[in-house]
């Protein structure tokens, strides 16, 4: 096999709960993850020069080793001795620094397509253990799925599939830095968390309302108070008939669960003509068919 083509799915944060701080400044999490229908195209192909190279449809991405893609195939190069080079053509269309695991699926990607191309054997879980020393979510996205997230957020579980819905994605013309806003949540007292098991309970019951009624961020305390046009775009979702609107991960995109596509179109196209964002798009929950089991 000398090359191939995979989908590195975003995703959102229907619940994120954070427990406290580590002594290497991380945050034990209890969060549920969900994948979403919205993707950037991942292509590797072996070359026959040595090397990593990586290619971008998106001019200010780093296309060298700040690229988390090139860090991903590099950490397998070193550890499986690979002598041939690879070319990585990343097709983004994941909002960058939004808070949907954009840079993370694509590191996912990268592990999961040259773990099958040069048949390094290595199960789901083995991939996943290499994962979290690129990032966080990145465990996740090789998982997929709805998922229950815990430790800084490698400890994963696999939930009842999210009822299917559609989903508008609106990405605020703002970058925002996870690091900066895990650490401003230091300084802040948390008063109310979110109800992670009311959204378990929703998914075991497939009740979207329930699920809807319980989702809570605990990061938008830091990130809504630093830019405000995250809550109008809430309110437009709402106003426009979503079941629920919340900011996924750091922030700054913000994504509504709607009954019926019609009222997404119609939250869409309120959030555009108010010039509150022109990245809004309709999409929806991404369900995984496979066995359960990670190893
Ligand atoms: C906000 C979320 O996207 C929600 O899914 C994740 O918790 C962040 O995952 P990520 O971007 O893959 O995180 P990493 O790239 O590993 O870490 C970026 C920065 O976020 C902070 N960080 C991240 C994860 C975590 N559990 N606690 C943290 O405090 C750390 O300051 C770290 O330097
Ligand atoms: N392949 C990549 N795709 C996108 N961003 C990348 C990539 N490699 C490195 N980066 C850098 O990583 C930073 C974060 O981008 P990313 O899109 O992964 O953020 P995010 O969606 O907030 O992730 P998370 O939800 O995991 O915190 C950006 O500033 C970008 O320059």
């Amino acid at each position: 096999m000398n090359q191939v083509e995979l989908k590195a799915l975003a995703k959102i944060n229907l619940g994120l709960d954070v427990l406290g701080r580590r002594e290497n400044g991380y945050h034990d999490v209890r969060m549920i993850m969900q994948s979403i229908y919205l993707y950037d195209e991942v292509k590797i192909e072996k070359k026959d020069t040595p090397g990593i190279e990586v290619v971008t449809n998106l001019k200010y991405l780093p296309v060298n080793e700040d690229n988390i893609a090139y860090k991903a195939a590099h950490l397998l190069k070193e550890e499986f001795d690979i002598s041939e080079g690879v070319k990585i053509t990343l097709k983004k269309h994941i909002p960058v620094a939004a808070g949907l695991a954009g840079g993370s699926s694509n590191a996912a990607a990268v592990l999961f397509g040259m773990n099958r191309m040069f048949r390094l054997g290595l199960s789901r879980k083995e991939l996943m253990e290499r994962g979290v020393k690129l990032g966080a979510d990145v465990p996740y996205c090789i998982m997929r799925g709805t998922v229950l997230a815990e430790g800084i957020g490698e400890e994963l579980k696999t939930l009842p599939a999210m009822p299917k819905c559609t989903v508008l994605i609106a990405k605020p013309p703002i970058s925002v830095s996870t690091k900066t806003v895990y650490e401003a949540l230091d300084s802040k007292e948390i008063t109310q968390h979110p109800d992670i098991d009311g959204i378990m309970e929703g998914l075991e019951q497939h009740d979207l309302r329930k699920i809807a009624e319980c989702m809570g961020n605990v990061l938008e305390d830091v990130t809504i108070p630093m830019h405000p046009v995250i809550s109008e775009i809430k309110q437009e979702m709402t106003d426009a008939g979503a079941l629920g609107a919340m900011m996924s991960g750091s922030g700054p995109t913000v994504f509504g669960l709607f009954e019926s596509r019609a009222a997404a179109r119609e939250a869409q196209r309120r959030i555009r003509e108010k010039s509150l964002t022109r990245q809004v798009y309709v999409t929806n929950i991404h369900s995984v068919r496979r066995n359960q089991n990670v190893d």
